[in-house]
């Protein structure tokens, strides 16, 4: 038995903040403003399991009036969501998502990016696959006000045998 889910999340570009993005710390003059580390990608892979959990969103899981998630790396938030899935029997299919920045390039950065998701998803590499876009300066991104990303998962229910299969 198969869930899908998406995500979708914003997060503004700021002075004096770190750039994170899929777990990953990138150099770049501006970072991402928010309660957590920001990481915009993690929170939209974050909301698109929840969805396919049919369990609300990351708001909801990881409320931003809470000082125990202030700074928090997001990919902590990764573990406990992909933890709530195992928990209800699923595990990861696969996952794609798109990060929609002007700037930085983000290329030379995928790779480590796929691997950290990866490792917080308890899932194989060939399970991951993260894009990058620009909108050619058009939009808030395109004018460099700030990174959106989108994601799509589907979760596999684990098998009995599977289960036992160790
Ligand atoms: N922040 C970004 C945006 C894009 N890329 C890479 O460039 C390719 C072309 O982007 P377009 O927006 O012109 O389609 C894209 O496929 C990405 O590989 C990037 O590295 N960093
Ligand atoms: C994960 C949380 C936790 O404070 O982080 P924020 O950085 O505020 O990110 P946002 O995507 O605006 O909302 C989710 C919050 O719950």
């Amino acid at each position: 038995m198969f869930r899908i889910g998406q995500g979708y999340d914003v997060h503004r570009l700021t002075k004096e903040r770190r750039l994170v993005l899929g777990g990953v710390e990138i150099p770049y003059g501006l970072g991402l403003l928010g309660h957590s580390d920001a990481d915009v990608l993690l929170h939209a892979i974050c909301d698109a399991v929840l969805g396919a959990l049919g369990e609300g969103d990351i708001g909801r899981h990881f409320p931003d009036s809470d000082p125990a998630y202030r700074g928090i790396s997001s990919l902590k938030l990764l573990r406990e969501v992909m933890s709530l899935a195992a928990a209800k029997g699923y595990r990861l299919g696969n996952l794609d998502a798109t990060v929609v920045a002007q700037a930085p390039r983000l290329a030379p950065h995928i790779r480590k990016m796929v691997e950290a998701i990866a490792e917080a998803c308890g899932a194989d590499l060939s399970r991951i696959n993260v894009k990058a876009t620009t909108t050619e300066e058009l939009g808030f991104e395109g004018r460099g006000e700030g990174i959106s990303a989108q994601a799509v998962v589907l979760l596999e229910k684990i098998t009995v045998n599977e289960e036992f299969d160790i």
